[in-house]
């Protein structure tokens, strides 16, 4: 187990913030006027990701303190105890073993004793014989037809990985195969999905690792439902419901045959977890080999997290960027921003990832925390967001560091397309960093025959101060394989955050609260009484929504 250090305790901690202090009056633009070889000290190669980290608040002795700051926070203990198994889920008392998932190393990987290489090769060997039997059409439906549609019902971690997945992996779509996710228990979601598939020709995969989650539950039965209403004999339902789960109780429970359920295990965190068998659907929708493509692209960023020296490592650095700016800064968010249609959930998907596992108050000794732990995380993909928020990004009085994500080669090479949406990229991280100054500015607005008045009068809000920090992933094409990897790199940034910050990144009790009041105040709602169990607002709102329903 690795140690339970305060970061604020360390030397590194003390010298980060004086250096901090020295720091905050340089700007980068000066930073690259001295340095010619900038762009190659901070810029790294992986394979066929290029991660550029020049264009941030920091120099040669940043980086040091902050590897220092790893080092005394135990981050290379850290990492072996995750790769060992170790219950570092400890609130829990569970491993943290979503590396083993993808684990193409031949080498065996525990918990608890235990080497679970044999049980992940189990399921994946059962996984990619459903898909060929789906795929071949040999897995027929209850009228004898193929399986045309997979509806995923999930929510969280068993919804938001494979729905982000299968929209970026569009271009490897199977043919014939299309997949829905249902995840809200707003009945719109599962309406509307079922107005446009069949019930001879859809395959419904019930995702849940608990088996327990209301919403996911509420869906599944609502889906059997209208199946049955189709289907008539609950025989059929094998043909149409699988589950994919730790909880084989519940499955069975729910009528889903033994059989038809695709096991994971609670080492597998819920956000962790769409390399498990939560991916069937991901296995489905773009085929078992490329499911696998996906699965050693993050293997082969597990071994860069495992292996190389912190300096030069992508998750480590991605990781202390990070907390240079939240801790040292306070900047309060960061944003993701691809600059690809198809990673249009990217974002999303890792408000989870870190919102859930490093937002957190409290720290591994259950004491409440004296810093900043995870920051707010958001984006949307450019061109839009350029067209929406970019204004505060640029002008506005929060710091936001952004990630810039972009793939060299598009897979719908159109036109000028993709070379105008590159040249947005390149443009943005230019922008931010530069800025625009008061004289610059004042001979744009002279230029365009402005008065010396006008240009007093406007000058000032055409200013962009400039220094505002980003990296620059650039990905030379999104397939499995680099997906894989970057999904993975993101992954370990956290874990190492989460590290540092001394936090458990891997519970979620937070998330427990509104669902224990959810379920008192259900059954509050069906009956035509007045309620005032409540404080004054939840109980008038309840009362209020009873009196217009
Ligand atoms: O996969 P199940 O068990 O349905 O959980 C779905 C989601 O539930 C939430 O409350 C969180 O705990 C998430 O981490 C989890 O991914």
């Amino acid at each position: 187990m690795f140690p339970r250090t305060n970061p604020t305790n360390t030397a590194a901690w003390q010298a980060l913030q004086a250096h901090a202090g020295q720091m905050k009056a340089v700007q980068m633009k000066e930073l690259f006027a001295q340095d010619p070889q900038r762009f190659e000290q901070f810029s790294f190669r992986f394979e066929d990701i290029l991660a550029d980290f020049s264009k941030n608040r920091i120099n040669q002795e940043t980086l040091d303190h902050l590897v220092a700051l790893a080092h005394e926070c135990g981050l290379k203990e850290g990492i072996a105890a995750l790769f060992d198994g170790d219950f570092i889920n400890e609130t829990e008392g569970r491993s943290v073993l979503h590396v083993a998932l993808r684990n193409f190393s031949g080498q065996p990987m525990y918990s608890a004793g235990e080497d679970v290489m044999p049980q992940v090769q189990a399921v994946l060997q059962q996984m990619k014989g459903f898909c060929e039997q789906v795929h071949s059409g040999a897995w027929k439906g209850f009228t004898g037809k193929p399986i045309r549609y997979i509806v995923n019902i999930g929510i969280g971690g068993s919804d938001l990985g494979p729905l982000m997945v299968t929209e970026a992996l569009k271009p490897y779509w199977v043919a014939g195969i299309t997949p829905y996710f249902v995840s809200n228990v707003d009945a719109t979601h599962i309406e509307e999905t079922l107005k446009k598939v069949n019930a001879e020709e859809t395959l419904f995969l019930v995702a849940s690792k608990t088996f327990t989650t209301q919403e996911t539950m509420t869906n599944a039965l609502t889906a059997r439902d209208w199946f049955l209403q189709s289907a008539g004999d609950a025989a059929h339902v094998a043909k149409h419901f699988v589950a994919l789960s730790t909880n084989e109780k519940e499955v069975t429970k729910f009528g889903i045959d033994k059989a038809n359920m695709f096991q994971f295990w609670d080492w597998v965190g819920g956000r962790y977890s769409l390399w498990s068998a939560i991916g069937l659907s991901i296995a489905l929708t773009i085929g078992y080999e490329n499911f696998e493509g996906l699965l050693k692209g993050a293997h082969a960023s597990d071994l860069h997290f495992r292996n190389t020296a912190f300096a030069e490592n992508l998750p480590v650095l991605m990781a202390l960027i990070g907390i240079w700016y939240v801790n040292f800064f306070g900047a309060q968010s960061e944003a993701i921003l691809p600059y690809d249609q198809y990673l249009h959930r990217f974002a999303a998907y890792f408000q989870q990832g870190n919102m859930e596992s490093n937002g957190k108050s409290v720290d591994r000794n259950g004491e409440p925390v004296d810093y900043a732990t995870g920051p707010v995380i958001w984006g949307e993909p450019g061109t839009n967001g350029q067209h929406a928020f970019y204004q505060l990004i640029h002008q506005g009085t929060v710091l936001i560091p952004c990630d810039f994500i972009a793939p060299a080669q598009s897979h719908n090479p159109t036109g000028d397309h993709h070379a105008k949406l590159l040249s947005n990229f390149f443009a943005q991280t230019e922008a931010l960093m530069n800025g625009k100054g008061e004289e610059e500015v004042e001979q744009e607005l002279l230029a365009q025959g402005k008065s010396a008045e006008d240009v007093a009068k406007l000058a000032p809000f055409k200013i962009f101060e400039g220094n505002r920090p980003t990296n620059s992933f650039l990905i030379k094409k999104i397939t499995p394989y680099t997906l894989g990897q970057l999904i993975a790199l993101y992954e370990h940034k956290i874990f190492v955050q989460g590290v540092i910050w001394n936090i458990y990144s891997f519970d979620q009790w937070g998330v427990e609260l509104g669902k224990q009041l959810a379920t008192k105040i259900l059954p509050e709602l069906v009956t035509e009484d007045t309620i005032n169990s409540h404080d004054a607002s939840t109980n008038g709102l309840i009362n209020a929504y009873k009196a217009m329903r």
